[in-house]
This record gives structure tokens, C-alpha cells and sequence, in this order.
């Protein structure tokens, strides 16, 4: 992990996933191609996604040297594909190849994500997001959500099939904003009071970034709770302070960076933002719009108002062709309410209230850029 700060420091935390579609014999010569370029470019952003998938191959046959004959013709077949795609791009005949993307993944759990048919996501299957998406489908907040398809079951492995919001963008910029002012779930503290484990990863990721925050015990016992680790995150960063941090950046010209842990305050936030839109008030004054928007329909969601959301980011997506979009990403964490109680989002946080501080987070998001767009000549 890079935590030395700063642009252009590069921290890919995690990889693309690349997959090949059962059942391709069935499918036409034109089908094919679409379907193994994107795979292909799903696996390419680092560079030689070739290798990528050879490796993907490897480790799934569980054997460093042999992948089994029907994958060494796949990856032949990928590789032919991959000369061809080569070749169209300096062939005009093949205009609608233009619309082939990287896909990037910016935070969250390693693995997690397959490519669908053009267009669509797979996510692996939670129950709880499940829920959520289903509802959301028929919310005010239907808009600013991927549209959800179902759950699909692949290798054994069922997935919430949904949108993948870059489809429509050539070259996208990305950032994930993590949303609230809280990461963890009320439940989950009382689940760390009953059970407490103390988390060795998470303590090894916290000296990573200060070596002096652990405490005498937690040193002793080479581990720290989660939700301390959780809570140490959220004072390090603005989602204590603002409601809401930021968790990655990709920007069009390739610079990943994911290096915010410490981006606490306004004046960094600003910074950040500047250099993510490239100074481009146009795309800035986009996204206001679209944030002003979407913090009108959060006030008159039924399903906003019901729901405890957290962990849930928004994920601003814009091209050089003037495109800019937000939309709600996460309900890994988004859980319902009893039915007598609903939240407004911006009471703070007392433990059995289970005020998340989202809208709270959002009114702040909002002044800033609308104070970066103020300060603009
Ligand atoms: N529908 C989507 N379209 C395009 N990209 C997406 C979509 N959903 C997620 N992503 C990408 O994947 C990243 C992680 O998404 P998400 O937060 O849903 O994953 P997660 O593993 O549940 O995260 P966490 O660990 O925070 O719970 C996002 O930052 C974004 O880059
Ligand atoms: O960003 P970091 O510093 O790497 O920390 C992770 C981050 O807070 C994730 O949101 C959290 O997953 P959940 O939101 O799903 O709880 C994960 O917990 P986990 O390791 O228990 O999955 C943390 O490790």
C-alpha cells in the first residue's frame, strides 16, 4: 500500500476482474467480439491484461504452470481476439468498437465484482443490498441508483446483477465518495461488544499510516477492534468532520490514487475535488446540479427516510465529452428500520438513534462545490 500522499502517487488497491461468458459457441461472431473485447478491456487499464487473465486462469486451476486445455484454448482465442482489436482500431469500419471501456474499481472488497453482458455489473450476492436495490427500483431515488436486474448465478457463485455506470462514458473520471458520518452499523457495535475479536489486519493497516496510534494494549495484542478501527478512520478523515470522505479518485489520464486517509479538512477536500474535475467549472457546475438534485429526492424518499445507510458512497463519473453524473452505490450496509421510526439524516449520531449523518454530509459536499464554483473567476 502507497501511504506516502499525494499526486501522482499510484495505489490500484484492487484489480479489474476479467471473465470469459459460458456458453460462447452459441453465440454469433459479432456477439463474440463485443463480449471478449469487453472482457478484455475489464482486464486491460494496468496494462497487459493478456497476462492478467493468464494469471486469473492459473490460480482458479489451482496450479501455477498448468490451466487445463479448454482454458489454454480460451486464452488463445482471448489472445486472436486481442491481435484483432489491435488491428480494428486503425479500421474505420468498426465505429461501435469505439464505445469499449476500462473498468475500474475504485474501493471496496477485492473480488467482489465480474463483468456482465455489455453494460452490466455482477456484484457479489448480499441479501442486504438485494433488498435495498429491489426497493429502490421503485423509490423517488430510482434516478440516481444502478437499475438492478436481479440475482444471477455464476460458477456457483450468485450475483446482484445491476448497472455499470461507466458504460456510457468514454475515458471516465472517477471518484467515490464514502457518505455519513458514521461507517459501521449500530449493529455491528453491539456485535463487537458481545463477541470482541481484535483484528490484526486492521491493526497492521493503522500503523501503516501512524505507527504511534495504536494504544499500549492494542500494541500488546498486535490487534485493534473494528470498530475503533472503524472510528480511527472516520477522525483521520473528513467523515467525522464533514460526513462524508473520500475514497478514490481515477482520473482520464490513467492517475488512480486512494491515498485520502488523511484528507480531513475543507481546504484538502477542495484541492482533491479541483484536481479530479481538472479545473473544469463547467463539469463542476454538473455536479452540483446533480448533488442539488439528488439531496431533494433523498428528502422525499420513503425508502431514504426508512433506512439506516451506511458504507454507501456516491460515485461521480464524467468524460471529456462535458458528461458528468452521480449516482448511490453500496447497500451492503443500508438496513431497514423498525417501522415506528424513520431518521431525517442530519441529527447527529447518540448510539440507539441510528442517525447516519448522510444528508448531513451531503449539505457539506454541496457547499463545497458551491464555494469552489463561488470562487471561480
Ligand atoms: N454500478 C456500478 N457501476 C460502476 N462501477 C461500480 C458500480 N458499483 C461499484 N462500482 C465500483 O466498485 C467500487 C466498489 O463498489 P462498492 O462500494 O459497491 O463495493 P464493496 O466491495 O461493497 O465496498 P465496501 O468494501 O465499501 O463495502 C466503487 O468505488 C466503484 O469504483
Ligand atoms: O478502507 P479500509 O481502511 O481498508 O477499511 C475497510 C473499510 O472501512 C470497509 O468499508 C470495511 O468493510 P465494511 O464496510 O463492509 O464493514 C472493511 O471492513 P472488513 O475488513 O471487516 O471487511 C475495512 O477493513
Amino acid at each position: 500500500m502507497n501511504l506516502s500522499g499525494g499526486w501522482p502517487s499510484m495505489e490500484l488497491r484492487t484489480g479489474p476482474v476479467a471473465i470469459i461468458g459460458q456458453g460462447e459457441e452459441r453465440k454469433g461472431f459479432s456477439e463474440r467480439l463485443e463480449e471478449t473485447l469487453h472482457c478484455l478491456e475489464f482486464c486491460t487499464f494496468r496494462g497487459d491484461g493478456v497476462k492478467d487473465l493468464e494469471e486469473e486462469e492459473k490460480q482458479k486451476a489451482g496450479s501455477s504452470t498448468h490451466i487445463g486445455e479448454t482454458k489454454a484454448k480460451r486464452l488463445l482465442q482471448i489472445k486472436s481476439w486481442q491481435k484483432l482489436k489491435t488491428m480494428v482500431h486503425c479500421s474505420p469500419f468498426v465505429v461501435s468498437f469505439k464505445k469499449r471501456y476500462p473498468w475500474v474499481q475504485l474501493a471496496g472488497h477485492a473480488g467482489n465484482f465480474q463483468a456482465g453482458e455489455y453494460g452490466r455489473l455482477l456484484k457479489r450476492y448480499c441479501e442486504c443490498e438485494q433488498q435495498c436495490l429491489q426497493k429502490l427500483m421503485k423509490d423517488t431515488l430510482r434516478p440516481y441508483v444502478p437499475g438492478y436486474y436481479g440475482v444471477i448465478q455464476k460458477d456457483e457463485q450468485d450475483y446482484n446483477l445491476m448497472d455499470d455506470l461507466l458504460a456510457d462514458f468514454d475515458s471516465p473520471s472517477i471518484m467515490d465518495c464514502k457518505m455519513g458520518s458514521r461507517t459501521y452499523l449500530e449493529e455491528e457495535l453491539l456485535k463487537a461488544r458481545e463477541h470482541p475479536r481484535m483484528r490484526k489486519d486492521m491493526y497492521e493497516k493503522m500503523v501503516a499510516v501512524d505507527p504511534e496510534a495504536p494504544t499500549e494494549e492494542e500494541r500488546a495484542q498486535q490487534g485493534v477492534l473494528k470498530p475503533r478501527y472503524m472510528q480511527w478512520r472516520e477522525t483521520l478523515s473528513s467523515t467525522a468532520t464533514l460526513g462524508f470522505r473520500i475514497e478514490g479518485i481515477k482520473k482520464a489520464d490513467g492517475t488512480c490514487n486512494t491515498n485520502f486517509k488523511k484528507t480531513k479538512h475543507k481546504e484538502q477536500v477542495m484541492l482533491a475535488l479541483e484536481d479530479f474535475v481538472n479545473g473544469n467549472v463547467q463539469i463542476l457546475k454538473l455536479y452540483l446540479q446533480r448533488l442539488e438534485e439528488l439531496r431533494s429526492a433523498l428528502e422525499q424518499s420513503q425508502f431514504f427516510k426508512a433506512h439506516e445507510v451506511v458504507g454507501s458512497s456516491l460515485l461521480f463519473v464524467h468524460d471529456a465529452s462535458g458528461k458528468a453524473k452521480v449516482w448511490m452505490i453500496d447497500f451492503g450496509k443500508t438496513v431497514p428500520l423498525p417501522e415506528s421510526q424513520t431518521l431525517d439524516h442530519r441529527t447527529p449520531w447518540l448510539e440507539g438513534n441510528r442517525e447516519d449523518g448522510y444528508l448531513w454530509g451531503l449539505d457539506n459536499l454541496i457547499s463545497i462545490f458551491s464555494t469552489m464554483l463561488s470562487q471561480t473567476p
